[in-house]
């Protein structure tokens, strides 16, 4: 058998951080040797949450501690983008392999965290989404979008949600951006009567963010032409449905040698 790749998970309290732990803890080719939380320094994970019972790997609530006592081989990151940032850079400044969900890092921090793994011959995929569905819904949107240029995007979400619009919407747009001119949408004289009625504006296409409790993830993605609409829908029912795309991220991040932004980019 393989040594098992070596993972510490940022955010493992969280919704997604807790159905990570599960899956790297139940994989044979995984070894969870820590977290890194806000808060329980020096615990052992099972003493945090009874969902996490015989799992004793310790928390750390700073992410150099938990990485010069564990030596890990990734970071999986997901927590909140004010922390993020910080994780990955040190993550990348240890040789340690971050794959990250956390939306919300803004283009800069994207582009430097880029130029890090890329200066540093150094695995890093972010992926906005790592639902398969989802990342099918985003290619499809983008092949549609040759012949639709008019285009909006509704993304729905659980009302505890932080970041809008989503990263699912806005990485959508950007693959739409690579195959469609800016175009204003719209009647050039349309007049907002109550601000943020038309959405976002992303060179054109509009971005509408739902947030209603009892939703998980959701994005429709509707494009209008001459007498027809398309629209392409994916639904996000539970957190499992984001763990293939993890567990591909994990084995993935270990051959890679560069910066990956986007699960689309590592499928066959
Ligand atoms: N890429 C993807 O497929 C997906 C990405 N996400 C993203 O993942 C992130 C987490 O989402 P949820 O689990 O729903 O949020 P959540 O709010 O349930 O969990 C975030 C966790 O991070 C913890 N945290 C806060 N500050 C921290 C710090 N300094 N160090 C370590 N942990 C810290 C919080 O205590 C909390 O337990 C969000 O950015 C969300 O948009 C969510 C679902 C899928
Ligand atoms: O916060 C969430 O829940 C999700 N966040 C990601 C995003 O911002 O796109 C991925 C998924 O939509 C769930």
């Amino acid at each position: 058998m393989e040594t098992p790749i070596k993972v510490i998970i940022s955010g493992p309290r969280g919704r997604m951080g807790k159905e990570a732990v599960k899956m790297v803890s139940n994989n044979e080719n995984f070894q969870l040797v820590g977290v890194v939380d806000r808060i329980n320094e020096g615990k052992k994970l099972s003493e945090v949450d009874n969902e996490f019972n015989n799992i004793d790997c310790l928390v750390y609530t700073d992410i150099k501690h938990c990485i010069k006592d564990t030596q890990p081989d990734c970071l999986v990151e997901l927590s909140v983008p004010q922390a993020a940032f910080e994780h990955i850079k040190t993550a990348l400044a240890y040789n340690v392999r971050p794959v990250v969900g956390t939306t919300g890092l803004n283009q800069e921090e994207l582009d430097e965290l880029e130029t890090i793994a890329n200066d540093g011959n150094i695995g890093c995929i972010i992926a906005p989404n790592f639902a398969i569905g989802a990342v099918l819904m985003m290619k499809f949107s983008q092949m549609a979008a040759k012949y639709f240029q008019d285009i909006e995007i509704i993304e729905m979400h659980h009302d505890q949600k932080l970041d809008a619009p989503s990263g699912t919407a806005i990485k959508t747009a950007q693959l739409i951006e690579e195959v469609r001119a800016p175009k204003k949408q719209g009647h050039p004289d349309e007049i907002e009567k109550m601000p943020g009625a038309r959405g976002a504006d992303m060179s054109g296409m509009h971005i509408h963010s739902v947030r209603l409790p009892g939703l998980i993830a959701h994005q429709t993605v509707m494009l209008g032409g001459q007498g027809e609409t398309l629209t392409i829908r994916h639904d996000s029912y539970n957190r499992t449905s984001f763990m293939t795309g993890v567990k591909l991220s994990i084995e993935t991040v270990m051959k890679l040698d560069r910066f990956v932004y986007g699960l689309e980019n590592i499928l066959d």
